[in-house]
């Protein structure tokens, strides 16, 4: 099977570059004028699809992985060779180490072989070199975002969700309790400060829980787990709050940054 690699070192922490990658359109933007189009989703999420089409060709790629280590998609369907497309992340001391690689089935008979190396190559590495330039400006980017945290708070095997009243595109979606980090705060301090604020009780922060998500250019959601100390959730300004357990989990409809974080807060819940 033909393989393609591209590795690019990009100055900034591991986890900066894992939220840069779940960025939706950044594929579709690095190959604009490549006659390569890409349509999809505005946040990469295992299970989410993208759309390319080289001149009349059209295929769909799967997110098959999207985690803090990378993301992987495979091509699925249609008429094009079966390809698998694989990023991996590696911290190293002066930045973050990103390593691509395409590896592709060769199209039969000596022509298909010749068309291979001649417009399958030059094509998948200008691909790789040119997403690889949007990630670096794209992570650049997100170092200086805001951050929006949230609370995934486990209880008993379930989780609390939250369903949002406004904006109108947002109302009726569920995603976790939590808000803007203020200046001057702490992850933790506006986590807590949000759900005293929004459901009337207090928490103690954990770890994070998944990569960071790309919210909007300047804006990026940050997950932790936590604890409920004290207090019956209620809702504020949110038209409900409910405790979830794992078949509801992937039902709900969630905002989308929130779809990145639901392989990991499976294995939290307990049936
Ligand atoms: N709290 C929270 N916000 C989320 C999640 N997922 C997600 O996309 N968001 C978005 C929704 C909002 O646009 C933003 C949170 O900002 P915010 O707490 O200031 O809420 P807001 O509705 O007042 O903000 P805005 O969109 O009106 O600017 O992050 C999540 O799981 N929890």
């Amino acid at each position: 099977m033909p393989e393609l690699r591209n590795t690019t070192l990009v100055d900034a922490p591991l986890r900066t570059v894992a939220a840069a990658l779940l960025d939706g359109l950044l594929l579709a933007r690095a190959v604009r004028g490549l006659g390569v189009r890409i349509s999809g989703e505005p946040v990469l999420y295992r299970g989410a699809s993208l759309t390319g089409s080289v001149g009349p060709v059209t295929g769909v790629l799967v997110v098959t992985r999207a985690d803090t280590t990378g993301v992987s998609a495979e091509l699925v369907g249609g008429p094009l060779p079966a390809l698998t497309l694989t990023t991996d992340l590696l911290h190293t001391g002066g930045g973050t180490m990103v390593v691509d690689s395409v590896e592709w089935t060769s199209p039969g008979g000596p022509v298909g072989r010749l068309a291979d190396v001649v417009v399958g190559r030059g094509l998948a590495l200008k691909v790789l070199q040119a997403r690889a330039r949007a990630l670096s400006h794209r992570s650049v980017e997100l170092l200086d975002a805001r951050v929006v945290v949230g609370a995934a708070i486990i209880r008993d095997g379930l989780l609390l969700a939250q369903q949002r009243a406004y904006p109108p595109d947002a109302a009726g979606r569920w995603e976790l309790p939590g808000g803007r980090v203020e200046p001057g705060e702490t992850d933790h301090d506006a986590l807590v400060r949000e759900c005293r604020e929004e459901l009337g009780v207090t928490v103690t922060p954990d770890a994070p829980l998944s990569p960071d998500v790309p919210l909007r250019p300047d804006l990026l959601l940050r997950a932790y787990t936590a604890h409920l100390d004290t207090g019956t959730p209620t809702p504020v300004d949110h038209q409900a709050v409910r405790w979830i357990g794992p078949t509801e989990l992937a039902t709900l409809d969630w905002l989308p940054a929130d779809r990145v974080l639901l392989p990991a807060l499976h294995p939290l819940l307990t049936p």
